[in-house]
């Protein structure tokens, strides 16, 4: 007799995005809505996969851990070891039984990849229900003393040049393993109110609490944040409240004489741009919001819509190869292309895909955003450059080089934000004036 065995659509469609993910590059956050709506999930059958494929991707590296130690022989064919990440998930992780967690992996493995590998699934499955995410992590993670990088590697879930690059610039070991563990939670939802367009008191009554960093910042304790009226207008937005502090270190620094001419020179897809559009229509300045991708350029002209008052201009240009002429704008803002290593709470597999090679190749394009974008400043005016990564390399790095190399600008202020510390993105602003 042939048993039918109906596949659980939920798991059905975590598969198909790590699977997607895996193969051909894609985000998690942007495959997950698609692979939901392609399996007909909704409710709590969508927030379990949503759940199922944050947890997998940020804990992949501790995972695949236990499953090396289970394993008897040491090869394993991606695609299993994608279901069996899975399942050490629901096991370790998630409040589901342990028959259910490894009968459904077993039944996921048959469906998408065969028979031949189901008998190993159920083993190693098996073998990892008998302890808890703890006790593995002893056993299977390097001693903590002598070995504290490669400790906080598995037991933590991050590549180990990523735990030096964050230990590095954090400067402070024993905030590290709580840093780490803030990359592995999902971020609040943060909105924000973009002044004379939407007040703070409005997205509080929509059941929002004040944010403690940004004076624009509200939390959403639960729910969709495009049932937000404000937000479907678009005259609030879903942002990070460190991203907004980095629009508002460039709105509120001093600055004496003409305030008219504002420049946001990577500005795609636009929450920066928005916000600092209706920072500058309350005082009747404009923005030019540049983007070198199309597409991305796309997306701000949309986000802008809201606020036409204050902006100038939206275009498609090489903030390297600007069109407009030296020392035309008083406020500049440089949110560079960067590793992303600050915001791995929110994008979960980028901690994976990302090298040391793209730092190193990062950094001289940084450089020259900032060198030109210091040039595009009046004398007087004011610069901010901002990474959402905390890698010294792209932050103090790239400021210390260039302001030696240019000789006619100055730093007046840098801010590192922090996920554990700040509740943010790990941000980083540097204030700097044109001489
Ligand atoms: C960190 S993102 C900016 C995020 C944006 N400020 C926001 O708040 O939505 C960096 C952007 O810089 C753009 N970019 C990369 N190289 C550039 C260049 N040479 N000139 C202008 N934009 C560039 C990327 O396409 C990307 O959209």
């Amino acid at each position: 007799m042939v048993r039918s065995t109906r596949i659980d659509p939920s798991r059905l469609a975590a598969y198909d995005v790590l699977k997607a993910v895996r193969l051909d590059d894609a985000y998690a956050n942007l495959a997950l809505p698609q692979v939901l709506a392609e399996h007909g999930l909704t409710g709590r059958d969508a927030a379990f996969t949503t759940e199922l494929v944050s947890g997998t991707i940020r804990w992949q590296g501790t995972y695949d851990a236990i499953i090396d130690a289970c394993l008897t022989k040491p090869r394993l064919e991606a695609k299993v070891r994608d279901a069996l990440r899975l399942g050490v998930h629901q096991l370790l992780a998630m409040r589901v039984p342990d028959h259910a967690a490894i009968s459904t992996s077993v039944d996921l493995v048959r469906a998408r990849v065969g028979v031949g590998p189901t008998g190993l699934t159920n083993a190693v499955l098996r073998k990892v229900s008998t302890d808890d995410l703890p006790t593995w992590v002893g056993r299977v993670a390097p001693d903590e003393a002598s070995d504290p990088v490669g400790h906080a590697s598995i037991a933590r879930s991050h590549p180990r040049w990523v735990v030096e690059a964050l230990g590095e610039a954090l400067g402070v070991p024993a905030e590290l393993p709580v840093l780490l563990a803030a990359d592995n939670a999902a971020p609040r939802v943060m909105l924000v109110a973009r002044p004379g367009l939407c007040t703070v008191q409005e997205l509080v009554e929509a059941g929002g609490v004040r944010g403690t960093l940004s004076p624009y910042a509200v939390e959403l304790a639960g729910g969709d944040p495009s049932a937000v009226p404000a937000v479907a207008q678009g005259r609030a937005g879903v942002q990070d409240e460190g991203s907004q502090l980095v629009a508002t270190a460039l709105a509120d620094a001093d600055l004496d004489g003409r305030d008219e001419r504002w420049l946001d020179v990577c500005s795609g897809p636009g929450g920066k741009a928005a916000l600092l559009a209706a920072l500058a229509a309350q005082r009747g300045a404009t923005v030019l919001a540049n983007e070198r991708q199309h597409h991305r350029a796309r997306l701000v002209a949309r986000g802008v819509r809201a606020v036409p008052g204050g902006v100038s201009g939206v275009v498609t240009g090489d903030g390297t190869r600007p069109p407009w002429r030296p020392g035309t704008f008083d406020r500049v803002l440089v949110d560079a292309p960067c590793s992303g290593l600050g915001a791995l709470r929110r994008r979960p597999e980028s901690r994976w895909r990302r090298t040391p090679r793209d730092v190193e190749e990062l950094v001289p394009l940084q450089r020259d955003l900032l060198s030109h974008a210091i040039g595009a400043t009046r004398p007087g005016g004011v610069v901010v450059y901002a990474t959402c990564s905390p890698v010294l390399a792209e932050t103090t790095g790239v400021v210390d080089a260039v302001l030696a190399a240019r000789g006619d600008a100055t730093l007046e202020a840098t801010r590192q934000l922090w996920p554990h510390r700040d509740g943010t993105d790990a941000m980083f602003i540097a204030t700097i004036r044109r001489t």
